[in-house]
């Protein structure tokens, strides 16, 4: 039997172009005759049956904008059992028979247990981190990337001015993808991410090698998920006496207007969601792999470990010679 009332809602960590992707589910439903309910803040909006109605000028004037008018929320709550059979009624009780959850790695896990309760859920990759496997991209990740490769261009002014190195601490809770891009993009010579194992003596004497091949600074880009950036810096001066300055981007990087890629990404996904629904799929997380749209079982998309491109990684560091 198909969808004939959905629901959507954005959880975890926000970022840019979930805007994008509720104004897509909302008037692609509504589009093809469905009623649409949008859930505010979340896991914990269901669990507080904070739900309405939304018609096509609800998502109006929201495509360019950060953040998410439906709010997020860490529920801890839902992660119990109790607390997802509350939002399961809830839902319900008002007839909503699918679900589109907007989120990353841990908004899937959620998703998964609404699947299995009998809710016909649909997950959107929706997270700066692009921590999620089966989609090449997620929502948030093109426009992070920017705004870390726009700060590395502020940053290289002044440090090469005073010939110094820098170390940037960028997002990424267990994964480098953000590091990765950002570093490539903006030609880091040093890029440390929790998935490839390295020296901090190796590191420190690239530094130093760095300087004596005529280099007038150096940039070091460290994912969050591998230390803190000051860490990294005390090490550097204990074996090199250099004194590397230490930025943390911090959540400057979820903020701010999607990218073109992202609200593209944002509208095709949320669109597919909700085909999908009505053609009688649940239980998937939606993503694009080499330009095309694609569902996975969202079992085995939480139970899979993303991998990490090495092609890339290597290819960083050897143009950044
Ligand atoms: N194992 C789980 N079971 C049920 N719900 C979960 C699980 N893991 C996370 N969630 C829910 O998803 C929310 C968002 O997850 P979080 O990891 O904080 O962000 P993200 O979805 O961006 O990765 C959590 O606050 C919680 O309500
Ligand atoms: O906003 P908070 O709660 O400080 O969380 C910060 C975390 O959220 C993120 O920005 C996004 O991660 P999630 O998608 O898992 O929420 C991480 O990069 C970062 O570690
Ligand atoms: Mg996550």
């Amino acid at each position: 039997m198909t969808v004939k009332k959905i629901a959507v809602l954005t959880s975890g960590g926000d970022s840019q172009g979930m805007n994008a992707a509720v104004r897509a589910v909302v008037r692609s439903g509504l589009f093809h005759g469905l009623e649409v309910f949008a859930v505010q803040r979340g896991y914990a909006g269901l669990i507080n049956d904070d739900i309405r109605p939304m018609d096509l000028r609800s998502v109006g004037d929201i495509i360019q904008r950060g953040g998410t008018i439906l709010q997020t929320a860490r529920c801890k709550e839902f992660m119990t059992p109790e607390g997802q059979q509350i939002a399961a009624d809830n839902l319900r009780k008002r007839g909503i028979d699918g679900l589109v959850v907007i989120g990353g790695d841990g908004s899937y896990q959620g998703a998964n247990k609404l699947n299995k309760l009998g809710i016909k859920t649909m997950g959107l990759p929706g997270t700066i981190d692009n921590d999620i496997p089966f989609t090449d991209f997620t929502i948030g990740f093109d426009t992070a990337v920017s705004i870390v490769v726009d700060a590395i261009n502020k940053l290289r002014d002044t440090m090469s001015s005073h010939e110094r190195s820098s170390i940037v601490e960028v997002m990424g809770r267990h994964c480098g993808e953000i590091a990765l891009y950002a570093g490539l993009a903006s030609g880091a010579e040093t890029i440390l991410v929790p998935e490839v194992p390295f020296d901090l003596t190796e590191v420190s004497q690239r530094m130093v090698d760095n300087f004596n091949l005529g280099k007038r600074h150096s940039i070091i880009l460290v994912a969050e998920g591998v230390c803190k950036g000051e860490d990294i810096a005390t090490e550097i001066t204990k074996n090199t006496g250099i004194e590397p300055r230490v930025t943390v981007l911090g959540h400057i990087q979820r903020g701010g207007t999607p990218t073109h890629n992202d609200r593209i990404l944002a509208s095709s996904l949320g669109d597919f969601a909700v085909r999908k629904l009505i053609e009688g799929e649940s239980g998937k997380g939606c993503g694009i792999i080499k330009g095309e749209l694609v569902l996975t079982d969202i079992d085995k998309v939480v139970n899979t470990k993303r991998g990490f491109n090495m092609e890339l990684y290597e290819l960083a560091k050897r143009l950044s010679q």
